[in-house]
């Protein structure tokens, strides 16, 4: 069974105009996809149906064939716990008001999952590659890169099995955001990753898969290898052909 599965989904911020039109795809347990398309394409308005966050306005989502129901709060709280994510900027999406064991223990917390949380935050952040012993330390004394690594940290401090991100390394330098893409690589080897970008690049060396989104319709999708290697819609050639080129 698909661990997520999108079926016809629509979807307007307005009655007059559609962001998402007829929008399927299916995400399989181990899947890492990559969601891609240029700025306005509705990438994050998917995720945020994914969130079940917003309801499509037709079509239907399931997660491990149960119908994703925001008035359904049991299953939303499993949900959560299942599913987590990380957004772009490492600055806006940590409270600087509360320190690193506040933060990470959050879903914790909020999800009222038992057991010993400071023990649970320490292997958290020890999995993203930092130190145990800032638990007690602020935001603002940390890098962008350690920032967003905090913040993966949070997503999976409660064990999700499907971890969203969104545009989650586009905010930090070159060097570091090589760094938090091996991060997600090694991440993606213990669960299920979608990866929403417009960067074909970063998409191509961390995700096996690749959904094309141009106007909130999906014009190809398949095995990233083959799609980059092949691209059949105009608008992958020409999102290929906008990536840059080392010089020979
Ligand atoms: N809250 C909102 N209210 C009305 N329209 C919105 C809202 N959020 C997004 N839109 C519109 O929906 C369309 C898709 O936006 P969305 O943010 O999903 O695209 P995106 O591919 O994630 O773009 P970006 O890469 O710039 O974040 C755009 O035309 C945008 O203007």
């Amino acid at each position: 069974m698909s661990l997520l599965s999108v079926q016809d989904v629509t979807f307007g911020y307005t009655a007059s105009k559609r962001v998402l039109d007829g929008v399927s795809l299916t995400i399989e347990p181990g899947d890492s996809i990559g969601l891609v398309g240029e700025s306005g394409s509705g990438k994050t308005t998917l995720l945020r149906l994914l969130l079940g966050l917003t309801r499509p306005s037709s079509g239907s989502i399931t997660f491990n064939g149960t119908p994703l129901d925001p008035r359904n709060p049991r299953f939303m709280r499993d949900y959560r716990r299942q599913v987590q994510v990380v957004f772009q900027d490492p600055y806006s999406s940590l409270d600087p008001r509360q320190t690193v064991l506040s933060i990470v223990s959050e879903p914790l917390r909020a999800l009222c999952i038992p057991g010993d949380h400071r023990q649970m935050v320490s292997d958290a952040l020890a999995s993203v590659g930092l130190e145990r012993n800032i638990l007690g330390r602020y935001p603002h004394e940390f890098s962008g890169g350690q920032r967003q690594r905090i913040a993966i940290a949070r997503a999976i401090v409660a064990g999700p099995s499907l971890l969203l991100a969104d545009e989650a390394v586009s905010a930090l330098d070159l060097s570091t955001r090589i760094r938090i893409v091996d991060l997600l690589k090694s991440l993606s080897e213990q669960m299920t990753l979608v990866f929403v970008s417009h960067d074909l690049g970063v998409v191509a060396t961390l995700c096996q898969k690749i959904v094309i989104l141009e106007k909130g319709r999906i014009v190809e999708a398949g095995a990233t290898a083959s799609i980059l290697a092949n691209p059949q819609h105009p608008y992958t050639q020409r999102l290929l052909n906008s990536v840059p080129r080392m010089p020979a």
